[in-house]
């Protein structure tokens, strides 16, 4: 636990003196509603209006919960049933009507219009249940959703910002009905977990983020907006869907494209300067564009690349403490990365900016050459290696060069010593890899022959198919666990449940996917209000969550704590950006004397629970 006394060595912005800013962030003023306490949200909410406008907006609405001194003042006497029923009942009749629901898709429906119903209700029943419900309201159920969407649509949520809106950004953001905005979930539905370009219907994406901010970061629900920019879709099938929402043309490109991107970051950050924008589920190689292009300028990240990237390095080195060797170790891995986009990439710079921070290579260049990457082609090799085109090799027949060249990022992992495109299975021969990492979004990737192989030199070979949602991803647990005899450590992007293994044991599986960072992380930058989020901060969520298994979870091969621990880990990763971000002088928020910053930050953590209206014209 850091002091603020300790803080104020190192950090360069604590001053008693401005210490009545102090998180005067989270005392924000509500367009239509005020709030006694609104550090905490607890106490009494006193509000200038009342009526059925009260019963209808689901930040507010207690549904039958209303007592009846509150029906009485708030002028809703009679508009509810007349028994006062607590939560604990509204909570029985919402479980057994989701049990009701039999299937995945029809359970995210439920949610969803109990989330615009009661947004308390809701987030209490997600927290309760989050593990079996965080696969509904978030991947896998989320991408089915998402490509239903058109389908299953109901009620907007969120902002649209659509290629017919340009020149009217800076206005349109006002229609935004809160003046106080945390966090910001932003996609292009470009590239929507491993399922393509699903354009609007991407908005399924940020919604669920944004869900697991509020009940795992205990981001404020009224304080996150969901955007997807329509800028378009490639994807034949919903242009030619008569349900479908979005704009009915080709994605914009190039100039176009990146100007739009331009006039939306303008328009948010002039009403909303401090709020922290996540880019999510956008195509290569505009996702890396755009974060060359805005990190340095405001507070943002992109999930895909960065927070992925936390989640992994702290899944690779847990699983070093669980091969009984040390976090210091990593340098010594042999890592192939299957699939070479945004999150490969990411993830890739976060292992090596890991073992550079650690000292164990000599240089950057060395540390490259730990990682093996392959695209949909084969390794990122050396095509000199190649014979000459020979109608008697069939290997030389088949070489075709990519049609594409490799972009700069992708370039640092050519092995100029092995032959360009090799396969996944004849690498593994050649390199007998500790650690196999999938990011293709390709069911299938890791082969029998190539699981099997990796697993015969390593007693506990180290396997992440990442890539989402569930039938997405590169092999199974029930493969792995197979192929490699029940020796793998495994860990997922999507749920996977235990695999009972023919020995009697238990294969146990793992979540490795950014839900695990990015809620800590947004909680951190929100408390610190951080102005720049850091390499330094996705290094440390991934070191805070390798520390939180205990050596019993460890042996089993057991990473990460439970998704229901989700807070526990948020609290954890929010306490530590905090840190980061006083230590590095990024946090403009300032900490009262004697404050210790995790209980700030546990304190600030929004809790789903029904506050005492009143009505004060
Ligand atoms: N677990 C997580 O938290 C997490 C986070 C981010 C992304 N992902 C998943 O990772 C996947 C990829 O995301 P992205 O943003 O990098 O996409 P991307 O389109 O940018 O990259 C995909 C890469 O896979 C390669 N590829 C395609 N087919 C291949 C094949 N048959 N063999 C080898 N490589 C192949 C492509 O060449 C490309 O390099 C998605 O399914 C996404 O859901 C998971
Ligand atoms: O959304 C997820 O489940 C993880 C990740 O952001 C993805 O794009 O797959
Ligand atoms: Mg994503």
């Amino acid at each position: 636990m850091l002091s603020v006394k300790r803080l104020a060595t190192k950090g360069n912005v604590l001053h008693k003196a401005v210490a009545q800013r102090s998180y005067s962030h989270l005392n924000a003023s509500l367009a239509h509603h005020e709030y006694s306490d609104p550090r905490h949200d607890k106490n009494v909410h006193v509000m200038h209006s009342r009526g059925v406008n009260i019963l209808h907006d689901p930040l507010l609405s207690k549904g039958t919960a209303f007592s009846i001194a509150e029906r009485e003042r708030l002028s809703i006497r009679g508009l509810v049933p007349p028994r006062c029923q607590e939560m604990d009942k509204q909570l029985l009749r919402v479980k057994r009507n989701l049990d009701a629901c039999e299937t995945p898709l029809a359970k995210f429906v439920f949610l969803a219009a109990l989330h615009d119903r009661n947004e308390t209700l809701y987030y209490k029943i997600i927290m309760e249940h989050l593990e079996e419900l965080a696969g509904i309201i978030y991947t896998p159920t989320v991408g089915l959703a998402s490509q239903m969407s058109h389908s299953i649509y109901r009620r907007s949520r969120g902002m649209y910002f659509s290629s017919q809106d340009r020149g009217q950004m800076s206005a349109m953001v006002y229609n935004w009905p809160h003046d106080q905005v945390d966090v910001i979930v932003v996609t292009d539905g470009s590239r929507v977990l491993g399922l393509g370009d699903l354009g609007a219907n991407g908005m399924q994406i940020p919604i669920g983020k944004l869900s697991l901010y509020v009940a795992a970061g205990g981001i404020r629900p009224r304080a996150v907006l969901p955007v997807v920019l329509d800028v378009g879709t490639n994807n034949q099938d919903l242009l030619n869907d008569p349900l479908y929402l979005g704009m009915s043309h080709p994605r914009l490109e190039g100039e176009d494209y990146y100007s739009f991107i331009d006039e939306w970051v303008t328009a948010i950050t002039s009403r909303w300067p401090d709020t922290l924008i996540q880019f999510e589920d956008f195509k290569y190689p505009h996702a890396y564009n755009l974060l060359a292009k805005y990190r340095n300028r405001i507070t943002c990240f992109n999930d895909d690349i960065q927070s992925t990237s936390s989640i992994t390095l702290a899944g690779i080195l847990a699983s070093l403490k669980s091969r009984g060797m040390s976090q210091e170790d990593l340098s010594s891995e042999r890592i192939i990365c299957v699939g070479a986009g945004s999150a490969g990439v990411g993830v890739c710079e976060g292992i090596i900016d890991c073992m550079v921070a650690q000292g164990r290579v000599k240089s950057r260049e060395e540390a490259y050459s730990k990682i093996y990457m392959l695209d949909q082609y084969g390794l990122l090799g050396n095509p000199g290696f190649h014979p000459p085109n020979n109608q008697d090799d069939p290997q030389s027949k088949q070489y075709q060069p990519r049609p594409t060249k490799l972009d700069d990022r992708q370039y640092c992992y050519v092995k100029h010593d092995l032959r360009d495109q090799m396969s996944l299975e004849e690498l593994v021969r050649q390199v007998k890899p500790t650690v196999l990492l999938g990011l293709t979004g390709i069911r299938g990737v890791f082969s029998e022959e190539a699981v099997r192989e990796m697993a015969k030199h390593h007693e506990r070979p180290v396997i992440f198919p990442l890539s989402n949602p569930d039938t997405h991803a590169e092999c199974t647990a029930e493969e792995a666990f197979k192929w490699t005899d029940g020796r793998a450590i495994f860990a997922s992007g999507s749920p996977f449940k235990d695999v009972q293994l023919p020995n009697g044991k238990i294969g146990k599986t793992n979540q490795c996917n950014n839900s695990y960072s990015f809620p800590g992380l947004g909680l951190g930058i929100t408390v610190s209000r951080a102005s720049r989020v850091t390499p330094n901060m996705f290094l440390e969520t991934a070191r805070t969550i390798a520390d939180m298994a205990t050596p019993a979870q460890l042996k089993e091969g057991v990473l990460f704590p439970g998704v229901s621990q989700l807070r526990e880990v948020a609290l954890n990763v929010g306490t530590r950006v905090c840190e980061v971000a006083f230590q590095e002088g990024y946090a403009t928020a300032i900490l009262e004397q004697g404050e210790i910053l995790s209980e700030v930050v546990r304190s600030s953590a929004y809790e789903p629970d029904y506050v005492p209206l009143v009505y004060h014209p």
